[in-house]
């Protein structure tokens, strides 16, 4: 395919998300019916897709539409890309742009340059204060992407090395001692042999930092209460090196990380709500709860516009509950690790504090937030004591 005519399919593919599509299923979709698309084509078009979706407001204001086309070309125009030369209407590029599009389009202000809904910023300002514009605009570029280190199979200097012979280059990033940065080569992680070797894992420089920053509680029991995928209760297994016990009330969610155990050598038992409860107390639970997902939307952009204020409140709720239900699982000398990959503070100091009030003779040993930026997602660890 031609630089155009990826922009071309990227602009189908935002007006199919525009019209309530969800990305990857958009995504898919192009890719199932565009046989003659290969494997750079598919990147660079899910890379266009990815990125109007950071800037979906500002890329309509400066394309002067709500249309994928406009929005593509308000995305390049942003990137100061050659216009003339992608639009020409050569084979399957888009077709020039009109005398029309050639005057529309203008700067934008407030919401539509930060890139956010309007509903939010009020709570965005009040969450983020000065540093409110500054993350906004990090959110609107891609992330980095981030390798966790997996310490049982080997150190950070190895794998740096082992990941080399693979073609993939990366350096030392300063969020955590198990975090690497991949500079060059991402595309070939997956293939290569110190992921197949769970020497590596595909983790975010602040998800390591949070796990590196829940106190010492090495060979003593531990619950990760909201295991998803496993990502946490891997990188605890490794960090404390002793067996981690994950649940979710969502068990199919869990079902990767058998497998995902076994090739990083970690010991990790899945567990239902009554194998958890017969297995309490715990010294060490963490609860990475659900959240709105707002540090991490640079890699989830549609997030963004899908949340609301109902669903806000509803993920509040579901906080407050996962609190009230794990609190009583942890031991007297134990440690609550309440965790959110979301930047505002209804999601953060806000619930713990409303189970501060709840629980007295629970306290706060300590509460940090990662904003995000090179390396790492925006994050939020509170550690909670009896
Ligand atoms: C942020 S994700 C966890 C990500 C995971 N820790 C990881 O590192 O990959 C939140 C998880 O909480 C689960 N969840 C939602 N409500 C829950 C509840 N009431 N109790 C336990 N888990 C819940 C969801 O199914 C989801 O998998």
């Amino acid at each position: 395919m031609t630089p155009g005519a990826r922009v071309e399919a990227a602009a189908g593919i935002l007006d199919t998300v525009r019209d309530g599509t969800p990305a990857e299923v958009a995504l898919t979709r192009w890719a199932r019916a565009s046989r003659f698309a290969g494997s750079k084509d598919r990147a660079a078009v899910r890379d266009h897709v990815f990125d109007a979706l950071r800037r979906w407001r500002s890329c309509a204001v400066r394309g002067g539409a709500d249309t994928g086309r406009a929005r593509m070309i308000g995305l390049l125009r942003e990137e100061g890309a050659d216009l003339a030369a992608l639009f020409n209407g050569a084979g399957h590029a888009p077709a020039p742009l009109s005398a029309q599009e050639l005057e529309a389009g203008t700067e934008p202000q407030g919401a539509d340059a930060l890139d956010l809904p309007d509903w939010l910023l009020p709570l965005w300002q009040q969450s983020l204060g000065d540093a409110a514009s500054d993350v906004a605009e990090t959110l609107r570029h891609r992330a980095p992407v981030m390798l966790r280190v997996n310490t049982l199979r080997g150190t950070r200097d190895a794998a740096r090395g082992a990941l080399a012979e693979a073609g993939i280059a990366a350096m030392n990033a300063a969020s955590a001692p198990t975090a690497l940065i991949v500079t060059e080569g991402a595309r070939r992680i997956a293939q290569s042999a110190p992921y197949t070797a769970g020497l590596v894992e595909l983790q975010d420089g602040s998800s390591q930092a949070m796990v590196h920053e829940i106190p010492d509680v090495s060979s003593r029991k531990i619950l990760d209460f909201c295991a998803g995928g496993g990502g946490k209760a891997l990188a605890l297994a490794a960090r404390f090196g002793c067996p981690v016990l994950a649940h979710d009330a969502a068990p199919d969610r869990m079902k990767d990380i058998p497998a995902r155990a076994a090739r990083a050598g970690a010991d990790i038992r899945l567990a239902g709500n009554a194998e958890v409860e017969a297995a309490a107390p715990y010294d060490l639970v963490l609860v990475d709860v659900p959240c709105s997902g707002s540090g991490a939307w640079r890699r989830a952009p549609e997030g963004k516009w899908t949340l609301t204020p109902d669903k806000l409140e509803a993920l509040n709720t579901t906080q407050d509950r996962i609190l009230e239900q794990v609190a009583p699982l942890v031991a007297p000398e134990g440690v609550l690790a309440y965790a959110t990959c979301s930047l505002l503070e209804c999601e953060n100091s806000q619930r713990v504090e409303a189970f501060l009030q709840r629980r007295k003779d629970w306290r706060l040993v300590h509460e940090r937030r990662w904003l995000p930026g090179a390396e790492g997602d925006g994050f939020y660890l509170a550690v909670l004591a009896k």
